[in-house]
C-alpha cells in the first residue's frame, strides 16, 4: 500500500491597510475556486520562512518580510495529508498580480471567515483573529 502524501507547506497573511491578501485558486487547481493565502511547497533543505518569501515572489511578484508565526495546522483532506506554516507579513516591494490565481481579494480580519476557504484554512483564520483582537486589548 502506498504511504499517503504529507505537504509542508508555507502560507502568507499579507497585511496592508488593515486588510489581507486572499488568493483564489483556478478552475484548472486541485480544490478549484478554494481560497488560501499565497506559499507552496517547502523544498528539502529550505526553512519555512524562506520558502514562504521565496513562493510569494515566484507566485505574485512580491517581496514579503515576516512580521510573525502564527500556529502550524495539519489537516486531513481526502486523498492527502497537509501541515501549513503560516506567517503574517508586509509587503516590502511589489504589487501583487495573478499568475496562477483566478482572483485576488484584499479583505478586513473580520470578513475572512465568510470566504470557501481551503479546509486547512479555517483554524489559521480563527488564530489570527484571537492575536489581532489580543494585540488591540493590550
Ligand atoms: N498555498 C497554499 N496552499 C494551501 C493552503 N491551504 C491548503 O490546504 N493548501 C494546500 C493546497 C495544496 O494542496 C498545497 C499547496 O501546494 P502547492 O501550492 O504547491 O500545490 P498546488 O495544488 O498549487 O500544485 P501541485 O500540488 O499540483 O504542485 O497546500 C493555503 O492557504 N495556501
Amino acid at each position: 500500500m502506498s504511504e499517503r502524501r504529507h505537504l509542508q507547506v508555507s502560507c502568507a497573511l499579507i497585511e496592508r491597510d488593515g486588510a489581507v491578501l486572499a488568493c483564489r485558486r483556478s478552475a484548472t487547481m486541485k480544490m478549484p475556486l478554494k481560497w488560501e493565502f499565497p506559499g507552496g511547497k517547502i523544498e528539502a533543505g529550505e526553512s519555512a520562512a524562506e520558502c514562504l518569501v521565496r513562493e510569494v515572489l515566484e507566485e505574485m511578484a512580491v517581496r514579503v518580510s515576516i512580521i510573525e508565526p502564527l500556529t502550524p495546522v495539519t489537516h486531513d483532506y481526502a486523498t492527502f495529508t497537509v501541515t501549513l506554516y503560516p506567517f503574517v507579513c508586509s509587503i516590502e516591494e511589489g504589487e501583487p498580480v495573478l499568475h496562477e490565481h483566478a482572483e485576488l481579494l484584499w479583505l478586513p480580519p473580520d470578513e475572512l471567515p465568510h470566504l470557501d476557504w481551503c479546509e486547512a484554512d479555517f483554524p489559521i483564520i480563527a488564530d489570527y483573529r484571537e492575536r489581532l483582537s489580543a494585540r488591540q486589548k493590550g
